[in-house]
């Protein structure tokens, strides 16, 4: 559903990921974790085509990245950084766009609306909405059209506990549907319930997947990226 092979992409001044290498297959989720600039957000843009590899290949939905058509894009659900969404508009307003252009029935806004509790703010501009409720709306968007392929980057940011059970619900029924998911996250608690895999990201490097039946999540996490430190900084003073 996902592969990366071997990608690269490096910004000026030496930061970005480098050798990419792993597959989301369908009915899997497969979480993201790694510290603040470890490369997440760049490696989901390069998914998405938002970025483009300096070397190696990207596959969706067994096509290649650059082979993408309409059809193959519209069976994709994603939210990048911050939920894009007219501020002019309304919720109900924007979820039909997002509908349309993910040539779903429109009729699915209204159980959409309902099941991320929106009802009391569907007829608000997007712009007058909490940051919670905006990120409701990105999910709604980002699901209501039932796609094969889903790539959320930190989907539970600004989330109340009852919407990340609710988001937790909807992946979980998506996954058994046989969606193939990856997610980034900074909760390691929510990440081991949810995931399937968990791979470790730290200097734009998938450095392995962390075992989630562990009792020391942080701790274990902590541990392989300094070691992953370490274990660079040898390199590079032995090189
Ligand atoms: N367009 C860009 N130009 C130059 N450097 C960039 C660009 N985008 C990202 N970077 C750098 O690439 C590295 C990885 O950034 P990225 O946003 O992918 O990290 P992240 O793991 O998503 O971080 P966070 O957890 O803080 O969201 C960082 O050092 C960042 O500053």
């Amino acid at each position: 559903m996902l592969a990366f092979d071997n990608v690269t992409r490096l910004f000026r001044g030496g930061a970005g990921v480098t050798d990419l290498t792993f597959t989301v297959e369908p009915g899997e989720i497969v979480a993201l974790i790694g510290l603040n600039g470890a490369g997440k957000t760049t490696l989901m843009r390069l998914a998405l085509g938002m970025l483009r590899a300096q070397h190696g290949t990207v596959r969706l939905l067994g096509h290649a990245l650059e082979g993408m058509h309409m059809a193959a894009w519209a069976r994709v659900g994603t939210l990048i950084e911050v939920p894009l969404a007219y501020p002019e508009l309304t919720v109900r307003q924007n979820l039909h766009i997002a509908c349309l252009l993910h040539d779903c029935n429109p009729r699915r806004v209204e159980a959409s609306i309902s099941a991320w509790g929106l009802d009391l703010v569907a007829d608000r501009r997007f712009r007058r909405l909490s940051l919670g409720n905006r990120q409701r709306v990105g999910l709604a968007a980002a699901l209501q059209h039932d796609p094969r392929l889903i790539v959320l980057d930190e989907p539970s940011n600004t989330l109340d506990p009852a919407s990340v059970i609710l988001l937790r619900e909807q992946l979980e029924h998506r996954a058994c549907a046989g969606a193939a998911i990856l997610i980034s996250s900074h909760h390691l608690d929510e990440v081991a319930r949810i995931a399937d895999r968990v791979l470790l990201m730290n200097a734009g490097r998938l450095i392995g997947e962390l075992d989630t039946a562990g009792s020391d999540l942080e701790r274990a996490f902590f541990e392989r990226i300094r070691q992953d430190d370490e274990d660079r900084m040898a390199t590079e003073v032995a090189g």
